[in-house]
């Protein structure tokens, strides 16, 4: 669970800035729709596919909520496109990209897939993210590397908290979307209420560019309203059927088609001159302000479709190459070398870089993925790990092609491909050529929330366990292992009970080592209730040398809400997580570097709070007063006075324990609703609405996340299998006294 982002950073979709409009490279939908036939399953060979230029390429990624298809509409992209020759199904554990033993099992998507396919002689590379929020890490890193996505919506459900919190992670990388409104075969399925969502709680320009032919059970095409042609599909057809608008829904085509052409007018200068002028829009003119709308971000273009009944999909695909940009369509990637800001454009010709955003334990070797900025990479190449400063040798380059491996001889600006070599590149990590080095931003990772201690159930297995915990760590930056100083146990932290169970579950499986798995426990922090003023520390050390001294006075008080932090340098204890630091000393009383010095230490103060070693967040501390030696002052005295005044200033403050509190969505049948909620108030849930949709019941409530442990299987228990939950994290609340034991329970439960 990632800890929650400031407000601030949350940008909707209209102010999307990495898209920049590219009219000229992309083909009109008629040249997309006469052309694509002959890519609909042909047989994948290796070396098949055509090379590609940079405009030709999509880097697309499948977001939403939990369970509304990204894993199917992924599967029915595949068999379009002719990677796989047979629909492969979550249900029965046969999707390709839900390769994973533990995936299929569960039958949901734990890990980001990577695969390539090829739609109208543009290469399609493909991310199947999690739904999870427990994996929204790895949604963060794909994220980091896509140009564009498509965000699959359950027709019945429309938005959902988690397809909420994906649309914001996309905004915050400006990454452009289109919107696919699934499911339309089942009950209750309602395309309209699906887009007044999208309208209501994500973006105030949906664009519904079809009309679904026939309802729920006989939903069976649609209508193109940029074609004004009707795309059917008969049950078990290969491909769509075109045909004229039905006579009975000419009327109501058209008009959608009007209300069509008077939101993108609105919105783009050039079709609102052509709509001025003759009172309607061109095929062309529409189509060309749509994938200018998609790329600014001021609109999102919505098609509908079942993807399990394989309808809508090549529609789907049509949008992607017609409205998503390309690599040359993003602005160039940025990075720095010895803090000078330097740019890279998408260019084969220019030096490389390349962010690797996966690594990945198989059968072949360590994968890692890459994303290919600018500049091109041959196998054998020698390239530079800019982020660990060592140089690695690229063995092997693939292109992920389902469940096989594709051999490249090289990767060129704008790619997504595996390679097979690196020994030390981790996620995150920057690859560049060597005599222009650059590190790219990394991807944010999220604050671990919940641990538990793990221990080899034989004495023997200890050092092997050790190694497969380092493997994981390595493959998930969300993972960290540390040793608990107080119990010598080994804790486990990730984003939650789910995250800790999966990776339990690979030390066993793909390690071979029987485990034992403590109780889960949250990661708390402090903050500070009621400051001090005037607090002085003194530090003074006199043993034989050179003397130390340093005097500070501090005030310390709660940080306000509104008051904007000052993020602390990388890797610094304390980074972004709610400190300001003033100072207030006058007449040169303490001369600027050790006001710095004095700043880094407090800095250190807050890695462990009073209550119980917790990290401490939501100060402000005032440097107010001090007093320097002319001989013994120095900027370790003033940081050592800095760290050990906060500290104990932080004792005679009144602290409060803070802890990690998520928002539920509980949807159950409507006579189990009762004892759903007595359940949650007695999990100290608060229940912040309710309301019914298609017969069930759907409760939200803030809960402390401490108390959502084992919530999952109590719900099923509690309504026969059939109740449903999601969570997301809204951020960190006081928690109730006493004081909970923040030392996770010795492990108990057997392996
Ligand atoms: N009726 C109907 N069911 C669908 C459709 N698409 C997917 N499903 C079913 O919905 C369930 C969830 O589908 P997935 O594709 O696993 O959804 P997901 O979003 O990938 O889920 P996670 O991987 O768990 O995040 C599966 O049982 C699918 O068979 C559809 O168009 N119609």
């Amino acid at each position: 669970m990632p800890a929650a982002r400031p407000a601030s950073e949350v940008r909707t979709g209209p102010q999307l800035t990495r898209s920049r409009s590219a009219l000229t490279d992309v083909p009109s939908v008629a040249r997309v729709r006469e052309s694509r036939r002959p890519v609909r399953r042909t047989p994948g060979r290796p070396g098949a596919m055509r090379t590609h230029t940079p405009a030709t390429v999509r880097n697309l990624g499948i977001l939403a909520h939990v369970d509304a298809g990204k894993t199917t509409v992924t599967e029915r992209i595949l068999y379009a496109t002719g990677v796989t020759h047979k629909r492969g199904e979550v249900h029965d554990g046969t999707a390709v990209t839900d390769f994973d033993p533990q995936e299929r099992d569960r039958g949901i998507t734990i890990f980001a897939a990577a695969v390539t396919c090829a739609w109208d002689s543009h290469r399609i590379n493909l991310i199947d993210t999690p739904g999870h929020v427990d994996f929204a890490d790895e949604v963060e890193r794909s994220l980091r590397v896509l140009d564009g996505a498509v965000a699959v919506f359950d027709a019945v459900a429309g938005v959902e908290p988690q397809s909420e919190s994906v649309w914001r992670q996309a905004d915050r990388h400006g990454v452009p979307r289109i919107a696919f409104v699934n499911k339309m075969d089942r009950a209750g399925a309602d395309l309209d209420a699906a887009v007044d969502s999208i309208r209501r709680r994500l973006h105030p320009a949906p664009l519904v560019v079809q009309l679904p032919i026939g309802a729920e059970g006989g939903f069976t095409g649609v209508v193109d309203l940029v074609r004004m042609r009707a795309l059917t599909w008969a049950d078990g057809a290969e491909a769509a059927e075109r045909g004229p608008v039905p006579e009975e829904l000419r009327a109501e085509a058209a008009r959608r088609r009007h209300l069509l052409e008077e939101a993108v007018a609105e919105r783009h200068p050039a079709a609102l001159e052509e709509y001025c002028d003759r009172g309607t829009l061109g095929d062309g003119t529409l189509t060309a302000a749509l994938r200018d709308l998609t790329r600014s971000g001021d609109g999102v273009v919505v098609l509908c479709g079942s993807a399990y009944r394989d309808r809508g999909v090549e529609p789907l695909l049509d949008a992607v190459v017609a409205y998503l940009p390309s690599p040359l369509d993003v602005p160039p990637v940025r990075g720095t070398h010895h803090g000078e800001e330097r740019e890279r454009a998408a260019d084969p010709d220019a030096p490389l870089a390349a962010l690797a955003f996966k690594v990945q334990a198989t059968a072949t070797g360590r994968l890692t993925f890459l994303r290919v900025y600018s500049g091109t990479m041959e196998k054998g190449d020698t390239v530079w790990d800019a982020t660990t400063g060592r140089g690695e040798r690229i063995g092997r380059i693939l292109r992920v092609r389902a469940d096989r491996h594709d051999p490249l001889e090289r990767a060129v600006a704008g790619d997504i491909v595996a390679v097979v070599g690196l020994k030390g590149t981790r996620p995150g990590a920057t690859l560049c050529a060597p005599d222009a080095p650059l590190v790219l931003e990394p991807p944010g990772t999220a604050e671990p929330v919940v641990h538990v201690a793990v221990e080899a159930r034989r004495s023997t297995d200890t050092g092997r366990l050790a190694s497969a915990l380092a493997r994981l760590a390595e493959e998930d930056p969300s993972l960290v292992v540390r040793t608990d100083p107080e119990t010598g146990q080994t804790l486990l932290s990730g984003m939650g009970e789910l995250h800790l169970e999966v990776a339990a579950e690979r030390v066993r499986r793909e390690h071979g080592v029987e485990i034992s798995v403590g109780r889960p426990g949250v990661a708390y922090r402090e903050t500070v209730g009621t400051g001090v003023s005037g607090f002085g520390y003194r530090h003074v050390k006199q043993d034989g040398g050179a003397g130390q001294f340093a005097h500070v006075v501090l005030d310390v008080a709660p940080l306000g809400p509104e008051e904007p932090e000052k993020p602390g340098g990388p890797g610094e204890p304390g980074e972004g997580e709610g400190f300001v630091f003033v100072s207030a000393v006058t007449g040169g009383r303490v001369p600027q570097e050790y006001v710095r010095a004095v700043e880094a230490g407090c800095r250190e103060a807050l890695a462990e709070g009073p209550l119980g070693g917790h990290p401490v967040t939501g100060v402000r501390v005032t440097l107010t007063d001090g007093q320097t030696h002319v001989k013994d002052s120095s900027d370790t005295a003033f940081r050592t006075a800095g760290r050990l005044g906060l500290r104990d200033a932080l004792r005679a403050c009144a602290m409060v324990l803070l802890e990690p509190v998520v928002e539920v969505t509980v949807t159950v049948p409507e006579d189990t609703v009762g004892g759903v909620l007595g359940d949650l108030a007695a999990r100290r849930g608060r229940v912040t609405g309710s309301r019914t949709r298609a017969g069930a019941a759907v409760v939200t409530a803030t809960v402390p996340l401490a108390e959502l442990f084992g919530y999952a299987t109590r719900l099923r228990g509690r309504t026969q299998g059939r109740g449903t939950f999601t969570a997301r994290p809204t951020g960190y609340a006081p928690a109730p006294a006493p004081t909970p034991t923040p030392t996770p329970a010795p492990a108990v439960r057997a392996g």
